[in-house]
């Protein structure tokens, strides 16, 4: 096929793009159009399309210039464009497909802002459905794409779809009968995750409080396949700190920057056209000349992913807006120039009024007004000779010089009395400088410290100035560090150990500090808070907890335990971290290859429960149905479970508990609307109300102590324990253990790591696999127990097994 390009539909198409004044054309996806176009010229079977750039307009040139030095898709295209950089045939396929959409593009005449999007989505689509074409033309075992320079690409694409995406390929009946048939045909041949990998274990015990797992490889003959997960496990949630911050470069950026003067300047309207339409009637034409499009703003724009001021220069000037056109077509607006800023960041005049103060994400503040465009000569409707050019030039754009102060200051602020060693703690973690002295009000005003992680993280804490009693009434500081209190989302008590400088006992340190809050703001309260006590180095014994708070000890000056506070910091219920964090990697049988990496988390949470349900179908009669469920947890696991479980079986109603009723009603609400659970969902706030008189208990759990007991529960009772994956941690009680028929999907593991097995004694009392509970189908499991008891821990073969369903699912999609 040959392709001429229509040159005056391509010069319509451009103009139309850029008319619309807020299309940005560098979107819609012609990527390296110089380069496929001359590798295409090369291939054969492909034909390049011939573009005469004398042709085109002086917009259009300039715009495939632009498209043609930068290469700007968007996002699903990068994705599945960069995946497959080495292969020659589906790079020149991907730009064929380009090729064609821009054809077609050029064909249309009916263009507008929405058939510009449904344009782009349909280039999207082809370019998605061609890269599946290539992945099923692939015959090479376990599914590998000959043409892809590296798997890890190409999966990077899987991950990126990380869990909500991701969980659309698993279907809990299908990954349940998937994980059946694999545990049926393991013949008693079964690896046990008997111990997390040496190195593991060892990393752990020099860590602290987070542990590690690494469950060891699987192999699974029938899928041809094998692979590992590796988990960690980080279960300490001391404080909840919603707030990290995305920082690029990190190690380019020394500098905390919390103030800045700028000169900013908006663009100068365009001026109006002064066009002449020509006709036989009017002796000297019809003016026709559009307006002049608008100067851009310079505005501030609040973003969580900015977090200091430093990234500004000291002046900006936003683009002009462009000369009006022919046909009363109004000139090209000027790009408006966002600056992002740090939320909370207060912005004032050059005479020190407050012109806006930008605390909501995304929340835009003009700062410097673009010109309006001068009128085009179309509005001057004296015709004759004379005033045929008449026009407006354009106002100038607003020039001024701001100041920009960020006041949200911290995500955390420290809160403690004089020389509780605030500022040496703040010195400990970050970078910040705060002056340090044993006499009081050495910091007067806030310092502020950005804590850096290694995930290019950081959390910025502020050392507020020592509070006092009587603070709230405005004594010492009062008032005036209170107010900086106001804006931190979370607040570190910080407690003097000190004989020497404490003015009160720890304990009391903390009442009066919390008293002050209160007074000062009763809703201070409600922030989230965390205790540490510092100078731990000169007391011999310390209590690590007070008043029921968890208190971490520590030492700012020494850094003893200064990780451990680096770490409580960021690990938190309130962020996205989850509690476990995992990745699988699923390996080719013969070659070895790596067929496939995947974010592990959906996985874990997935197959758990499918294991749990494949469990429970069996270990309870086939009859039985309108059973009454109860899971006790409300996260990941209790999620699944009640999707995976009510699967293979009829419920007559789900109870809930977990230590949280907020997180009962939002996990119910979740499966109600996301997963159209129709079943009754009830939450209970008595763990031993919900047990009473139910069929099945599934316990999902982080605790270490027992959660069900067993004079709670009626004979026959189906327990299912998820949790207490640790060899010292408990969810059930000794009477529970000791009155039930034991199960467990390894008993090895069972025996190695299960902390109710073995700190109740029962090692010797688990019955089997689950693997032969599956082959040996129905029969009496309870025996003469009083319950019947199956303990998941979780293992290699199931993660390999649904890894490789859900990496078929992904390349037959
Ligand atoms: N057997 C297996 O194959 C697997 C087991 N697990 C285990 O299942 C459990 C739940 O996992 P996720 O939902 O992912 O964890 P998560 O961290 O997302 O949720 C933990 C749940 O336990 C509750 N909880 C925490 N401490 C508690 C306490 N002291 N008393 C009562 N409830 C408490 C929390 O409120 C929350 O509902 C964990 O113990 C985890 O290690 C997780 C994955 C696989
Ligand atoms: O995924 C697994 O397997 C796990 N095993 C024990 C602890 C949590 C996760
Ligand atoms: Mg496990």
């Amino acid at each position: 096929m040959e392709w001429q390009l229509n040159i005056s539909k391509l010069n319509k198409f451009l103009s139309a793009v850029l008319n619309t004044g807020q299309f940005d054309i560098l979107k819609l996806g012609f990527a390296n159009l110089n380069e496929d176009l001359s590798e295409l010229a090369n291939e054969e079977q492909l034909y390049m399309p011939s573009i005469d750039l004398d042709e085109l307009n002086e917009m259009s040139v300039s715009s495939l210039l632009r498209i043609k030095t930068r290469v700007h898709l968007p996002t699903d295209i990068v994705r599945f464009y960069a995946s497959t950089e080495g292969s020659v045939a589906y790079r020149l396929s991907s730009g064929f497909i380009f090729l064609q959409a821009l054809y077609e593009i050029l064909e249309d005449d009916t263009l507008n802002r929405e058939s510009l999007n449904e344009l782009q989505s349909d280039l999207v689509r082809r370019v998605t459905n061609y890269s599946q074409e290539i992945l099923q033309k692939s015959n090479r075992t376990g599914g590998q794409v000959p043409e892809f320079k590296s798997s890890l690409e190409q999966t990077a694409i899987m991950c990126a779809e990380r869990n909500t995406d991701y969980e659309k390929l698993i279907k809990p009946k299908e990954l349940i009968s998937t994980l059946e048939g694999v545990l049926g045909s393991l013949d008693g041949k079964i690896t046990p995750d008997i111990q997390p990998l040496r190195h593991f274990m060892e990393i752990t015990r020099e860590t602290g409080p987070s542990g590690y797992f690494a469950s060891m490889p699987a192999h699974i003959p029938s899928l041809k396949c094998f692979g590992v997960k590796i988990l960690t496990l980080y279960p300490s949630k001391f404080i909840c700190l919603p707030i990290t911050i995305q920082m690029k470069n990190l190690a380019s950026k020394s500098k905390f920057v919390d103030w800045v003067r700028l000169s900013v300047t908006g663009g100068n309207g365009g001026p109006g056209g002064t066009m002449v339409q020509w006709s036989i009637d009017t002796k000297y034409g019809v003016p026709c000349g559009g307006d002049g499009g608008r100067g851009g703003d310079v505005r501030m724009l609040a973003s969580r992913s900015v977090s200091n001021l430093g990234e500004l220069k000291t002046g900006y000037k936003a683009p002009d807006g462009r000369l009006g056109k022919k046909n009363r077509i109004p000139g090209t607006h000027g790009e408006h120039i966002l600056l992002p800023v740090p939320l909370g960041t207060v912005v004032k005049d050059g005479y020190g009024n407050i012109m806006g103060d930008l605390l909501k994400e995304d929340s835009e503040l003009v700062v410097a007004r673009g010109g309006d465009g001068g009128m085009g000569n179309h509005n001057y409707s004296v015709l004759g000779k004379k005033y045929r050019f008449e026009r407006g030039l354009g106002d100038l754009g607003e020039n001024r010089w701001i100041e920009a102060e960020m006041k949200t200051i911290a995500a955390v602020g420290l809160v403690g009395f004089p020389n509780a060693g605030k500022s040496t703690l703040l010195r400990a973690i970050s970078r910040a400088r705060p002056k340090v002295a044993s006499y009081p009000f050495t910091t007067l005003r806030p310092y502020l410290g950005a804590v850096e992680y290694l995930d290019q993280s950081q959390i910025i804490v502020a050392d507020i100035p020592g509070l006092i009693q009587g603070a709230h009434l405005n004594k010492g500081l009062g008032h005036s560090f209170l107010r900086h209190i106001e804006r931190c989302t979370a607040l570190v008590y910080v407690l003097d150990l000190d004989q020497v400088t404490m003015k009160c006992s720890p304990g009391e340190q903390l009442m009066h500090l919390r008293e002050e809050l209160r007074l000062y703001q009763p809703e201070f309260m409600n922030k989230i808070v965390a205790v540490v006590a510092n100078k731990v180095d000169l007391v011999d014994e310390w209590e690590y907890s007070l008043e029921g708070e968890n208190v971490l000890a520590i030492s700012a000056e020494n850094g003893l335990y200064i990780d451990e506070f680096r770490i409580l910091l960021k690990s938190n219920e309130a962020t996205s971290y989850p509690s476990h964090s995992s990745t699988v990697l699923l390996y080719e049988n013969v070659t070895g290859q790596l067929i496939t990496q995947l974010d592990g988390d959906p996985i874990t949470n997935n197959r758990t429960a499918a294991i749990s349900a494949i469990a429970m179908k069996h270990l309870t009669s086939k009859e039985s149905n309108n059973l009454v469920l109860v899971v006790l947890g409300s996260s990941n696991q209790a999620k699944s479970h009640v999707r995976y479980l009510t699967a293979v079986k009829d419920f007559k109603e789900i109870r809930m508990w977990s230590r949280n009723a907020d997180n009962v009603n939002k996990c119910i609400s979740y499966l109600q609307q996301t997963h159209n659970i129709n079943t009754p969902l009830i939450p209970y706030s008595s763990a031993e109300e919900a047990c009473t008189d139910a069929d099945v208990i599934v316990t999902v759990t982080l605790s270490k102590d027992p959660v069900v007991k067993g004079s709670w529960l009626k004979q026959g009772a189906v327990i299912i324990c998820v949790g207490a994956c640790r060899p010292d941690w408990r969810e059930l009680d000794d009477e529970l253990m000791l009155n039930s028929a034991i199960y467990a999907d390894s008993v090895q593991s069972a025996k190695a790591e299960s902390g109710d097995i073995i700190l109740s004694g029962s090692t010797d009392r688990i019955e089997c696999d689950l693997c032969h509970i599956v082959k040996e189908g129905e029969r009496d499991w309870r025996g003469d127990n009083k319950f019947i008891l199956f303990k998941s821990l979780g293992m290699a073969i199931q993660d390999v097994a649904s890894a490789h369903l859900i990496y078929s699912n992904y390349i037959s999609k």
